[in-house]
């Protein structure tokens, strides 16, 4: 497979060993708005984000990814690109360990000893981090981002462009509303609306700088 990475921050550095290591992969372009123009270096095509596309007019079977760790400008840039879905790859690192029933969608990266279990559905351009465990039935949106060693359990849901914090823990059954935040070792024992963030053990929804949690303000 011939494949363009699209962005080149910290994020891209762990795809791209992803990359090395699943073999059989040829990276032909790094885009990236910290090149100023486009410029071909030892076969390979460098340029700024948008030029990517143009790599469909040299190359039929390309297929794309969109390194960059932010879930707003992943986005954004997937909406800018306007690229068919299959047009995007789906990179598992081959110590992580995906069921068969388990559904992955397109520009979607896997991390290293990450689990994804029975049923599990990852929807597309999502980020599942190092050791973050994925558990059966569980959904998770696109443009999501389950950080390193975060724990989903059974028939949870995660929405779109949610970020889940490292070392957090979803309960069974909980869902986390669009683009909400939580925090870094959270643990959810109740549903998160959209858009906001909720940290601590348990979770507390964070207002300013009040924590608010089963109707009371804890802080
Ligand atoms: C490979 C990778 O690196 S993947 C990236 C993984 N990234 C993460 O896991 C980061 C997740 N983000 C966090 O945990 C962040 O701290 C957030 C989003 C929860 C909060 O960020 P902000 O809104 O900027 O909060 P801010 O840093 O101003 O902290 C506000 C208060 O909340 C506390 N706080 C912040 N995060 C947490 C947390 N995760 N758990 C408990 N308390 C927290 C702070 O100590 C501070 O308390 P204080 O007012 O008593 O001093």
């Amino acid at each position: 497979m011939k494949l363009a990475i699209i962005g080149q921050g910290g994020h891209s550095k762990v795809i791209h060993d992803i990359v090395k290591a699943i073999k059989g992969i040829e990276i032909v372009g790094y885009f990236d708005d910290k090149y100023d123009q486009s410029y071909m270096h030892q076969g390979i095509q460098y340029g700024r984000v948008l030029s990517a596309k143009n790599m469909l007019d040299h190359i039929d079977d390309i297929k794309f990814v969109v390194a960059i760790g932010n879930n707003k400008v992943r986005k954004m840039i997937v909406e800018s690109l306007n690229l068919l879905d299959p047009r995007y790859a789906v990179l598992i690192h081959p110590s992580a360990i995906i069921s068969p029933s388990a559904t992955i969608g397109y520009g979607s990266v896997v991390m290293a000893n990450a689990v994804v279990n029975a049923d599990a559905v990852i929807q597309k351009h999502t980020i599942i981090n190092t050791g973050s465990v994925i558990e059966h039935d569980t959904k998770v949106g696109d443009f999501a981002h389950i950080s390193p060693k975060a724990t989903l359990t059974g028939n949870v849901t995660v929405e779109e462009g949610v970020h889940i914090g490292a070392g957090a823990t979803i309960v069974p059954q909980i869902s986390v509303g669009k683009w909400s935040t939580i925090g870094a070792g959270a643990t959810v024992t109740k549903n998160i609306p959209n858009d906001c963030t909720a940290i601590g053990t348990p979770a507390r929804i964070k207002v300013g700088k009040k924590l608010i949690g089963g109707g009371q303000v804890v802080k």
